[in-house]
């Protein structure tokens, strides 16, 4: 059971407040995706959410206010998979996403049979089992944004921040990303929050979207109810026609002028 509440949250830098007066919830393995144009404060609602940036308001999982978690409660709670990771140097694929287990370690913090299994499996299913043993730094972009995911995966937390998580990712690989979160959901009642700029995607996955702009929320329903052309038009200055896949489910298309 992972039901996430966020309460009228405003959060910001320095230079001020980039995110005013945002109110959802996402019940227990529901998939939330964040839409918006460029700056609009998708990924500073995820790192406040995920408490790495300065708020006020309240996020809540099962109505525990998650403030009041220590870092490795909170990591059982939440696992966030952000845009730009610092990766490590010197730490091969296997040992990246090992860390991901980190928060469910006994006292000695060594990995058991568990650990490494839900690694491997994770391997597998992101296509990385030949690279296990490559160092981090020596691979491709869409083979690190993987890396980056089988580790946020690896936490096996109740509730999912994933910063466009298919950023560099060719479209199968994509989609093997994308389903796996799926399954998870499903299977175990993951909480998916998903920021995601590729549209068409976001409407095949998330149940139902929240469009930011200029840091509070524009629209928030299904996508179908979010993504028309009059408010794609307004909120992106884009020319876009709505068309429909096979399933029924939006599929954006641009125009050229
Ligand atoms: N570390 C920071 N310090 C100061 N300002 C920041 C910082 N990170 C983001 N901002 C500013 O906050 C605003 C929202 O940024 P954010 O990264 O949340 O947008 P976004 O919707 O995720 O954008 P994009 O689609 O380009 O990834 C932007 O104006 C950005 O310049």
């Amino acid at each position: 059971m992972s039901t996430l509440q966020v309460q009228d949250l405003s959060a910001g830098y320095r230079r001020g407040t980039v995110l005013s007066g945002v109110t959802t919830t996402v019940d227990t393995g529901g998939w939330l995706g964040v839409i918006g144009p460029n700056g609009s404060g998708k990924s500073t609602l995820l790192k406040a959410i995920a408490g790495i940036v300065r708020h006020q308001g309240r996020v809540l999982v099962d109505g525990r206010p998650l403030a009041a978690l220590r870092r490795r409660e909170r990591a059982r709670v939440v696992g966030y998979a952000p845009q730009i990771p610092q990766l490590p140097i010197g730490l091969t694929v296997t040992d990246y996403v090992l860390l991901g287990r980190t928060p469910h370690l006994g006292v000695l913090g060594r990995e058991g049979p568990k650990d490494l299994d839900v690694v491997r499996s994770l391997l597998e299913r992101l296509d990385l089992t030949a690279l296990a043993d490559r160092p981090l730094t020596t691979l491709s972009g869409g083979e690190r944004q993987r890396a980056v995911l089988a580790r946020a995966l690896a936490q096996r937390a109740g509730v999912l921040l994933l910063d466009e998580p298919t950023t560099g990712l060719d479209v199968g690989h994509a989609q093997a990303l994308l389903d796996l979160v799926d399954e998870l959901r499903r299977e175990m009642g993951t909480t998916v929050v998903m920021t995601l700029h590729d549209l068409t995607l976001a409407a095949q996955y998330a149940e139902r979207l929240l469009l930011l702009d200029a840091g509070r929320v524009a629209a928030e329903g299904s996508p179908a109810d979010v993504l028309t052309p009059a408010v794609l038009a307004e909120r992106y200055t884009a020319r876009v026609t709505v068309l429909h896949a096979p399933d029924g489910s939006p599929v954006i298309a641009p125009v050229r002028s």
